[in-house]
């Protein structure tokens, strides 16, 4: 099966508007006793599920990514399985070590003093991208665990193993109306939420349009809130490869080969530009080009593919466009790969383009899909350079930088601080690791929450302060007053 087939069940499930009320109602009046569950219990359920994963659904969860999804079988396990447990347990730890800071009152009348933490009084919309499954289910329960109810809209294209998580996270004792899953059409889906008085967050991770008209929407609607809406969205970006020219030439070359094309350069870290010093490029050209020469892109069932088809008609349509755009410009030379066909399934294949103008649209925008651009520099113009890494876009997600002069890469921490929320140095823009990089990116990339990390389950509790004393309070006057 060469491309997904999600599309094909969805059309079956579609939610309308007056289903997703329904499912306001729901999973509003099942937050209040979620909430009384003690999070003990509820780290019990997280980590049974987590062994579920990890065990008797673990072949089916990653199946389901790779027909689904059209992800090989590494990049299914890295997904669908691995990090998708490691969120349920660092969540899990996280949440704990949250809830153990209490306040200290030294008033001896005062008999208790402490933070609960509650969850968000309503209901959380949880709204996913087709590329990563363990996303999907990070965004709907991580909320669920810090008490509040979702409703879960996945990605059309990544329907089957989002319900393979819906189903185990059930089995393993997650109660009915906590996490509802709702299939709908986008837009149907986002106008109902808003719409409702109840709705206490949207925890998103989309492309930067999706998530600009939801913000928009609770703009538009900010007077009808019971509370202010929590918006948490990760979005795209323009990630970077900057080589400086002491890097390493083979660090180099295989690192941008992954970033850019391990899963069709479909990964929101992917890197899709990099800037090479001239001196260094004759040598990267070629390593590149060898490599990329080498790269089988076929069905997911064969494990020798690198990548397979891109997700869908969408994406092959916005992805051949820069194609075809490169073909047609002056600026723009394909130096490998450049062809594509959609008459068995939605495959590009890789390809390398360079520029001359480091402005132009190929270098700017978000294309998703695999698609390099090289700009070269000339090696005098270093720090003109770095600039234009950082001004060209309006992303900050992830960028690296390839150097061996350890007073660049230094210096780099600074002069390219906010062009990247995960930042690597001689190591390639994708690949964080749950718990160990904590994941996002700020500008237009989104709200910088990191997933993965220990603050990210403080955006789902709304804590509450509780004194409570005895000692009965005889006067109104102050002192002074007598
Ligand atoms: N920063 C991150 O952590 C991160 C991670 C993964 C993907 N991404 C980004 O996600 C994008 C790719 O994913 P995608 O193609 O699924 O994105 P998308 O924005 O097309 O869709 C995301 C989700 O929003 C839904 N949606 C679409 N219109 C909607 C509306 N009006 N109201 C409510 N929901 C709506 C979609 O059905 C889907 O479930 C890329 O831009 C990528 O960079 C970012
Ligand atoms: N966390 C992943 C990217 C997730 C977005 O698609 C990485 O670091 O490569």
């Amino acid at each position: 099966m060469p491309h997904n087939h999600s599309k094909k069940i969805a059309k079956f499930y579609y939610a309308s508007s007056d289903l997703v009320e329904k499912a306001i109602k729901v999973a509003t009046e099942a937050q209040t006793k979620w909430d009384t569950v003690p999070l003990e219990e509820k780290i019990k359920i997280w980590l049974k599920a987590a062994d579920l994963m990890a065990t008797k659904y673990r072949m089916k969860l990653n199946a389901a990514t790779m027909l689904g999804q059209s992800k090989t079988v590494i990049q299914a396990e890295i997904d669908a399985s691995a990090e998708l447990i490691d969120f349920i347990k660092l969540n899990a730890f996280f949440a704990k070590e949250l809830t153990k800071y209490q306040p200290i009152s030294e008033n001896k009348n005062v008999t208790l003093n402490s933070l609960r933490y509650r969850g968000l009084d309503g209901f959380v919309a949880a709204v996913s991208p087709f590329n990563f499954t363990a996303i999907g289910g990070n965004l709907a329960y991580t909320p669920a665990l810090m008490g509040c109810s979702v409703l879960w809209k996945p990605s059309d294209t990544a329907l089957l193993s989002n319900w393979v998580i819906y189903e185990i996270m059930t089995e393993a004792g997650v109660p009915p109306g906590v996490v509802n899953f709702i299939p709908a059409d986008g837009p149907v889906f986002g106008d109902t939420i808003t719409a409702s008085p109840h709705l206490s967050g949207i925890n998103f991770t989309g492309s930067v349009p999706t998530f600009n008209r939801l913000w928009a929407q609770v703009g538009k609607n900010i007077n009808s809130y019971v509370n202010f809406p929590r918006l948490i969205g990760e979005c795209g970006g323009k990630n970077y490869h900057f080589v400086h020219p002491t890097a390493d030439v083979t660090t180099v070359i295989n690192g941008t080969i992954r970033s850019s094309f391990e899963y069709c350069g479909q990964k929101c870290s992917a890197c899709s530009r990099i800037y090479v010093p001239q001196s260094l490029w004759p040598k990267i050209k070629e390593g590149l080009l060898e490599v990329r020469n080498k790269l089988k892109i076929g069905d997911v069932n064969e494990f020798d593919s690198f990548a397979s088809a891109v997700i869908d008609d969408k994406a092959f349509n916005r992805i051949t466009g820069y194609i075809e755009h490169a073909k047609k410009s002056s600026n723009l030379e394909i130096i490998g790969g450049g062809q594509y066909d959609n008459s068995k399934g939605y495959f590009i294949q890789p390809t390398i383009v360079e520029t001359k103008d480091p402005l132009d649209k190929i270098m700017t925008e978000e294309i998703f899909g695999p698609l390099l651009t090289v700009y070269v520099y000339k090696d005098s113009e270093v720090d003109k350079t770095v600039d234009l890494v950082i001004s060209s876009t309006p992303y900050a997600l992830t960028g690296a930088v390839f150097a061996q002069d350890k007073n660049f890469l230094k210096k780099s921490l600074e002069t390219l601080k906010y062009s990247a929320g995960n930042f690597y140095l001689n190591d390639k823009s994708t690949g964080s690791i749950v718990g160990q990089q904590p994941f996002g990116g700020s500008r237009m990339s989104g709200t910088n929450d990191k997933a993965g990390g220990p603050h990210y389950v403080l955006r789902w509790t709304s804590p509450q302060s509780v004194k409570e004393t005895f000692v009965p309070l005889t006067e109104w006057k102050y002192p002074y007053m007598d």
